[in-house]
């Protein structure tokens, strides 16, 4: 039979009955009161052994109290309980010292076992009272979403800000895995260093080593000065590997490296660097499969696990998307543009979308309709005729396959200017663009004439002479009746 005495604070009776009756069922007393006054007579005078309390009560905020209890009985768990349901709450239950956070409504069996787990683990002294954001004020937040699996997400983030363990977020692309890295470094301990985002696909491969460890000069051709890398810009602060399963090998020795003795080299370099960087790893393809081709180290993938986030993708919490629609809408109003808002039928249809490009792809299409739709209302027609339009030009961002190529390129070559933020790429850019796109397309038309070099030069319109010569510079493989028709 478990023992302690549980306080409950909670201005809605039903809820204090339905609390002491299954808290009672599972043996432990129970003691409950409607207001913020009530529960700190009984702290102050040495009473109960865990707290569960609600935020908003009626004489004082929740967590303007729980400062206070930990101060007086700094191992007395605090469970908070929430109907405002934002990343906020979980970060300043977090902050404030709260041992966990339930968004309400919430299970029982949920509240059961976090009560077991919190009169199991003795608590420890209180944390540093970081000023917490005001809360519920929608506009100032990073991530929007109320649903079960979102929820779950704020609670994670909401443990870890303590911590500086490695994460691994997995999810559909759009799915928000940067922002969550974002909410990861901007509420946590590290929050006053410096968050530096790398997309490991948007780098050419050979760059990929001094791009993250920087290089000495003369290390290779074109490298005339010595090259920051990004984990001395990261210095003390997060480094986010976007699209960590497109890493090459050689990198990752690198980076497994670092992660099991906290130094690196640079490249050319021999001198380890100690390092002191917090990582947080991304991917939206499934690793357990490059592992198994090779692609990617098991070791490393075990380092780097440390602590798993799955996006759910935005079908799966269509129930997200009325509060995501109304915050593209709010944004597209502060960057200039009247104020609009969905008409139900078409928020309906938002909702039955498959939404391949995630969050992103709604963002988008919000934007769209905010800049084409004249009235103040959008109806469900112009929902629908954005959905069933196929690619426009904004549509590579939307995680589709992009329209044309030159909006792929673009996209890329943003990405890859994003990457590098302040700064500027290595030289030679030029060329090495080029040289990525003739090397697809001669070896597709290459294969498309079964490696057929006169039929490929004529196919894409070049001289036989310079095709061969191409072929040669770019060291392509010919292979005769490479594909049949
Ligand atoms: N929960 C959310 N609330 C508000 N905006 C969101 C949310 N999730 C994603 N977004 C927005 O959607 C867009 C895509 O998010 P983000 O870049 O974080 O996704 P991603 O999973 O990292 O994508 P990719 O895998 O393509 O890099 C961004 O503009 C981001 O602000």
């Amino acid at each position: 039979m478990p023992d302690g005495t549980i306080l409950i604070a909670d201005d809605d009776s039903a809820i204090r009955t339905v609390l002491n009756q299954a808290l009672g069922r599972a043996g432990y007393s129970v003691r409950t009161t409607g207001t913020a006054a009530g529960l700190w007579r009984w702290v102050s005078a040495g009473d109960g052994n865990l707290v569960i309390t609600d935020v908003v009560l009626p004489d004082e905020n929740g967590f303007d109290l729980i400062p206070r209890i930990k101060r007086l009985r700094p191992d007395l768990p605090i469970v908070v309980m929430s109907a405002q349901n934002t990343i906020l709450t979980a970060i300043t239950a977090a902050e404030r010292g709260a041992f966990d956070y339930l968004p309400k409504p919430f299970d029982l069996k949920e509240l059961t076992s976090v009560v077991q787990r919190a009169l199991a683990v003795p608590q420890k002294s209180p944390r540093e009272l970081a000023a917490a954001e005001a809360e519920g004020e929608e506009n100032g937040l990073p991530l929007i979403g109320r649903s079960a699996a979102m929820q779950e997400i704020y609670r994670v983030i909401a443990r870890l800000t303590q911590t500086d363990l490695t994460v691994m977020i997995m999810g559909e692309s759009g799915t928000g895995k940067e922002l969550v890295a974002r909410a990861l470094h901007d509420y946590g301990k590290r929050r006053h260093g410096t968050f530096v985002a790398v997309n490991m696909a948007a780098i050419p491969k050979e760059l990929v080593e001094s791009e993250l460890f920087g290089h000495e000069r003369g290390a290779f051709t074109g490298a005339t000065n010595r090259g920051v890398g990004r984990f001395e810009q990261a210095e003390g602060g997060t480094l986010f590997l976007d699209e960590i399963g497109d890493m090459p090998l050689e990198a990752q020795t690198r980076l497994l490296r670092v992660l099991q003795q906290g130094e690196y080299t640079t490249v050319g370099g021999r001198t380890p660097i100690k390092t002191d960087v917090r990582i947080i790893a991304a991917t939206n393809r499934d690793l357990r499969q490059l592992i198994q081709q090779g692609l990617f180290r098991e070791d490393l993938y075990y380092r780097l696990n440390v602590v798993p986030l799955r996006l759910p993708p935005l079908r799966e919490r269509a129930e997200d998307i009325a509060d995501l629609v109304r915050h593209f809408l709010r944004k597209a109003e502060e960057e200039g543009l009247p104020a609009k808002h969905l008409d139900p039928e078409a928020l309906d249809l938002l909702r039955h979308h498959r939404w391949p490009g995630n969050v992103r792809e709604l963002e988008n299409l919000i934007r769209r309709l905010a800049v084409l739709h004249a009235g103040d209302t959008i109806p469900a027609a112009a929902v629908a005729a954005e959905l069933k339009e196929p690619a426009k030009s904004s549509s590579a961002e939307d995680g589709e396959e992009p329209v044309s190529l030159s909006a792929a390129v673009e996209r890329h070559l943003t990405k890859y200017f994003a990457t590098h933020g302040d700064r500027l790429p290595p030289p030679g850019l030029y060329d090495r663009v080029l040289q990525e796109i003739e090397r697809p397309l001669l070896s597709i038309c290459l294969a498309a004439t079964r490696g057929n070099q006169i039929r490929a030069a004529h196919l894409l319109g070049l001289n036989r002479n310079t095709l061969r010569k191409k072929i040669r510079d770019l060291g392509l493989e010919v292979i005769r009746g490479l594909k049949t028709e």
